[in-house]
């Protein structure tokens, strides 16, 4: 069975971080966006940082940063990668990835197939995309909304860097998910809670166990 490599986003309390780490989890993802509800302050995910075990891969998600909130950041705590979700162009992914020496994923947002371009047009520059779901216009946070979109958009793509699939999964539909797209990884967040910002362990659990599970045939 191939192992799936599962990152949990939008941890906020140390129980989560173990949560994660018990379900088999590859990536912890902490928010550094105030609108969000999962919003740490640097000292806060610090701490979660330092509560992570080894093997479990501390990411940082910021939004449009600039240098001297990445300084602040990546100076106050272990990272493993930074994720970058807002709309840094790819010279600025490379600008970061250089500057931090930490791996960058960027994150890309599909509703269609034309959105897909941009997976080619950061390739180069990042070390791996997360293709999530378009956030709906005026929306308030750019991910972590829930809303998923059309998978077969990215069904069996090949890229020149690993790629994560995120956007509206549950422990209830990734299996099908990766069965669809053939993706290696997956990312969530509300998914896995029991209200914004409020992971809940069970699901969390479930939703890494459901990677695991051989998906059942798609009916047609
Ligand atoms: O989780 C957030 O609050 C967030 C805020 C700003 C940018 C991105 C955010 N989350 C990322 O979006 C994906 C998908 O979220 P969901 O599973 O659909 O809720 C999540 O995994 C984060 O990487």
């Amino acid at each position: 069975m191939v192992d799936i490599r599962v990152k949990i986003c939008g941890l906020r309390t140390v129980e989560d971080v173990a949560a994660v780490a018990a379900a088999g989890a590859a990536y912890a993802g902490f928010v550094f966006f105030p609108k969000s509800p999962r919003h740490l302050t640097i000292a806060q995910a610090r701490v979660l940082a330092l509560a992570a075990p080894v093997g479990l891969a501390k990411v940082a998600l910021v939004v449009d940063a600039d240098d001297a909130a990445l300084d602040a950041i990546t100076e106050a705590m272990p990272l493993d990668m930074l994720q970058l979700h807002g709309h840094e162009s790819p010279e600025r992914v490379a600008e970061v990835r250089a500057r931090y020496g930490l791996p960058v994923m960027k994150a890309v947002g599909v509703a269609d197939e034309g959105d897909l371009a941009a997976v080619l047009d950061y390739s180069l520059a990042a070390d791996q995309i997360l293709v999530d779901a378009k956030p709906p216009k005026n929306a308030d946070l750019p991910g972590g909304n829930g809303l998923s979109f059309d998978w077969r958009l990215v069904a069996q793509r090949r890229w020149l860097k690993p790629w994560m699939l995120a956007g509206g999964l549950t422990p209830d539909n990734v299996a099908q998910a990766i069965r669809l797209t053939n993706a290696r990884q997956v990312d969530v967040s509300s998914g896995v809670e029991a209200s914004p910002g409020v992971k809940d362990a069970s699901k969390i659990a479930a939703f890494v166990a459901a990677t695991r599970a051989p998906a059942v045939p798609m009916l047609r």
